[in-house]
């Protein structure tokens, strides 16, 4: 990838696609092509393709899609599945028509078996049933694997699958009905010391197990696939290392300054009960996390506290 090559990064405002935006700029790639969702709807295939002809880029980050938590994916499973199948079909197969180079497609640790064996490992998908409070987005997020298989098969294209896992830093989704868990604890216990609240609110049992990786450790992996992989199937991104959501809480609580008590709310879902990537494919690649989570942590409540005092946070 030539410093002035024309790169997309689809979902470039996004919590991936911004961390990716400020690695490529820091490593001085000028010719970066972006759109808002207001701007180029991806459902679109007409503007897809109106688009690519127009901008002829030559490597797409396709980091736009639907996202949210386990209650937005449960509450909205019809669009979590329209949408990201229309934005992955669209992307890639336009990507194919107008040759661009390398496409590198982002997944989730959500396409593996409910019950796959942990650590987690590329093999395992489509050899089980998924989690229900994230199937149809997991389906679409499977297809969008196949599609970049199968037009590696069939045409040669170089489209690839970074697979990665649960995410948090700069840029994140802080609105509590649809976000991750990491952003809405760092939320909630922030705002309950504020106002000196005695408890905060958990949902499910505080037992599954979660792995977070901070997302510009995540663009990194990004580039480095980019540059440097070149294969079929997933790819897992992941830290290998994963903790309960009661510990996550406490975490969070330290980290915030919040000596309250945490309530665990038994009505929420819990979701799946683990979800640990196993790692080895990539470390044996060459890459490996940095950041690890209480420092992720800091530095993203750091920006969280600074974007919302300005008004800019999304929530
Ligand atoms: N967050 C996480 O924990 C994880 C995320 N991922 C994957 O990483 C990728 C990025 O996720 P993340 O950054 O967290 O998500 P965000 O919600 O932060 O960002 C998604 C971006 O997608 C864009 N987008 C959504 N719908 C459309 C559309 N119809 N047309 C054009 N653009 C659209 C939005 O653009 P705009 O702002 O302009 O509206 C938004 O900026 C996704 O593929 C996701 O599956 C994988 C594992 C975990
Ligand atoms: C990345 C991944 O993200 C989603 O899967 P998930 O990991 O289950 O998502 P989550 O971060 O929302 O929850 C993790 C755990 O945390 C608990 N939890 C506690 N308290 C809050 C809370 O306040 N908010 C949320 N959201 N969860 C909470 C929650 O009950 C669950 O046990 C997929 O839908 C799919 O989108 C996907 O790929």
């Amino acid at each position: 990838m030539q410093s002035d090559a024309r790169i997309y990064v689809a979902g470039h405002r996004g919590l991936v696609g911004s961390a990716i935006m400020r690695r490529l700029e820091s490593e001085g790639f000028s010719n970066l092509i972006t759109h808002t969702s207001a701007e180029l709807d991806l459902r679109d295939q007409a503007a897809v393709r109106a688009f690519f002809a127009q901008e002829q880029p030559e490597y797409v980050f396709l980091a736009a899609a639907k996202v949210g938590g386990i209650l937005a994916n449960s509450t909205y499973p019809a669009q979590f599945l329209y949408d990201n199948l229309m934005i992955a079909a669209n992307v890639i197969h336009t990507a194919h028509e107008t040759g661009v180079k390398k496409l590198l497609n982002l997944g989730s640790s959500c396409i593996y078996p409910r019950l796959a064996t942990q650590p987690l490992q590329e093999e395992a998908l489509l050899t089980g049933p998924l989690e229900d409070t994230n199937r149809a987005y997991a389906v679409a997020k499977i297809a969008a694997i196949e599609l970049c298989d199968h037009y590696r098969t069939q045409y040669g294209a170089n489209f690839i699958s970074g697979m990665p896992t649960n995410l948090y830093g700069p840029g994140d989704n802080f609105d509590l009905k649809g976000s991750h868990v990491l952003p809405a604890l760092m939320r909630k216990m922030v705002e309950a010391k504020e106002v000196g609240a005695a408890q905060v609110e958990i949902w499910g049992s505080g037992t599954p197990l979660r792995e977070f990786l901070y997302a510009d450790d995540l663009a990194d992996a990004c580039l480095f696939l980019m540059k440097e992989v070149s294969e079929a199937g997933p790819i897992n991104i992941g830290t290998g290392t994963d903790l309960s959501i009661r510990a996550l809480a406490e975490l969070i609580a330290e980290v915030v300054g919040f000596e309250g008590t945490l309530e665990f709310d038994a009505s929420k879902p819990d979701g799946t009960p683990r979800k640990l990537m196993d790692v080895s494919k990539l470390r044996n690649l060459g890459w490996q996390s940095q950041t690890e989570l209480r420092e992720g942590i800091e530095r993203t409540l750091a920006w969280y506290l600074a974007e919302r005092d300005a008004g800019l946070v999304r929530s």
